[in-house]
């Protein structure tokens, strides 16, 4: 049965030229909303849509918590973005409305989905996904992609066969690019990598890899490894939780995307120690990085400094061994690697690390400040110039400048399965001459 769409068309233009001496008309995006209390937020939604929810036909056999959303992307899809909340779920959800077969899809979702708040915003962008600004929420936790055509999306719509959607937070500011650390077992990787943390403890974070080897007496769950078990991390690794992984002598490791994306929201930069395989993984992801060779001086140094360490059984050693023979001609072979970095003299080798880095000796560049956070109430208006969204939180005429906010996108880097980041956040007072922006 076809959705009983009763659409009053209501396209709302919103005067801004004011604000930023531009001649231009910003209007909202092309949206419906669904529900008892037609629109919450917003000035006005393109269409009005109702009794959706009565009959449940809008795709949900859920609980609405109180707001919908509608974006038509193409001719024949519109995606219904939905708060929910039952014994089952409390986060927003997804569901397609497909015009020609006249059907409901309940597409597969990747990425951790929004926690349901009293209502939010949509707006599409650049035909491949849609902002979704919750209201009632602070800037770390506000501003969602839901990524419909991405190239990542597109690619799991060809291996799932099926309609797929994907979240990813949105980050206010950027992050330094993650330093990706290879080298043969006992070259001195991690030595050199405690040395930088020590020294610039609030700069660098260590990604923590997942890995099904047993734990070294020192080595401690969480810290140095996530230890874990060979079939809980495939299954991990089927659902699209890992940026990478490797079969390394003998055990499986894996960088999860979790653990790069946690070092990077302190507003650190993300140092990962992997092997070989896992770098040319990651070279070959979305991931922008830089990637260091860490080479011995000689094989037999490499041997001496594995067999002191005293942490393998000699078989272990046999099989680091045999295997770093490969690592090091890889390694060494030109496109792998932006820079080798020899390990004979452990002081020069960390000198020359650093001096790669770009840090001076011994003085720590303050750590960046996280972007203060920011308020954005449950009723709030949106309107869009180009990657620029203006955000009105103020409800009144009178107050109509207090509480709002330039969202500038035009930088916007990475994307799901990752966060969103280099979003840009300003407020926008207003002054004698029009309007001033604050960072
Ligand atoms: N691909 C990949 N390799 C990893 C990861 N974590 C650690 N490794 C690599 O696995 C190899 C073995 O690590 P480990 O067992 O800690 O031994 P070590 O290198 O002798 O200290 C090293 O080459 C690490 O760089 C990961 O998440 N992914
Ligand atoms: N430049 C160096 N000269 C001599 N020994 C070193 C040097 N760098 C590291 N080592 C030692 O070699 C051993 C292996 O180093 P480690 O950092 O555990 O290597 P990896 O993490 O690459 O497996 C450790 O006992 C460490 O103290």
């Amino acid at each position: 049965m076809k959705a009983p769409l009763k659409v009053s068309c209501k396209f709302s233009f919103f005067e801004i030229s004011d604000f930023f001496n531009l001649n231009v008309n910003c209007y909202l995006t092309d949206s419906i909303s669904f529900g008892e209390s037609p629109v919450s937020m917003g000035e006005a939604p393109a269409f009005l849509v109702d009794d959706l929810q009565k009959d449940l036909t809008n795709g949900f056999h859920l609980k609405l918590k109180g707001h919908e959303t509608a974006i038509n992307i193409g001719h024949n899809k519109t995606y219904v973005i939905a708060g929910m909340e039952n014994e089952s779920t409390s986060n927003i959800e997804v569901r397609i409305y497909d015009k020609y077969t006249d059907e409901w899809v309940i597409p597969i979702v990747l990425g951790t989905k929004p926690k349901s708040s009293k209502g939010h915003t949509a707006v599409l962008l650049d035909e491949d996904k849609i902002l979704v600004i919750k209201g009632n929420s602070t800037s770390d936790d506000c501003f969602w992609f839901l990524e419909v055509n991405t190239a990542f999306v597109r690619e799991q719509k060809k291996r799932f066969e099926t309609d797929v959607v994907a979240w990813s937070r949105g980050v206010i500011g950027e992050a330094e690019i993650p330093i990706v650390i290879s080298g043969p077992s006992g070259v001195g990787k991690g030595t050199l990598i405690s040395k930088l943390m020590e020294e610039f403890p609030s700069m660098f974070g260590f990604s923590v890899s997942h890995t099904t080897r047993a734990p070294r007496s020192k080595e401690q769950n969480r810290v140095h490894y996530h230890f874990t078990e060979h079939s809980i991390m495939e299954k991990d690794i089927k659902d699209g939780k890992f940026l990478e992984f490797a079969s390394v002598h003998g055990n499986l490791y894996g960088t999860s995307i979790e653990a790069v994306e946690a070092v990077t929201d302190k507003g650190k930069r993300c140092i990962l120690d992997i092997d070989v395989q896992g770098a040319r993984s990651v070279r070959g992801s979305s991931l922008e990085a830089i990637f260091i060779f860490i080479s011995p001086p000689s094989f037999e140094d490499l041997e001496k400094r594995l067999r002191a360490r005293g942490t393998e059984t000699e078989e272990q050693i046999q099989k680091r061994l045999k295997n770093a023979r490969a690592e090091i001609e890889q390694g060494n072979s030109p496109g792998h690697f932006d820079c080798i970095l020899v390990n004979d003299d452990l002081e020069t080798c960390y000198k020359n690390l650093k001096k790669l880095l770009g840090l001076s000796e011994g003085a720590e560049t303050p750590h960046k400040l996280l972007p203060e956070s920011v308020e954005i109430h449950l009723e709030h208006r949106v309107s869009k110039i180009d990657q620029k969204i203006l955000i009105n939180c103020g409800n009144s005429e009178e107050n109509s400048y207090r509480n709002m906010f330039l969202l500038d996108l035009s930088a916007i880097k990475g994307g799901a399965p990752g966060r969103t980041r280099g979003l840009n956040l300003l407020t926008v007072e207003p002054s004698i001459n029009g309007t001033k922006m604050l960072s």
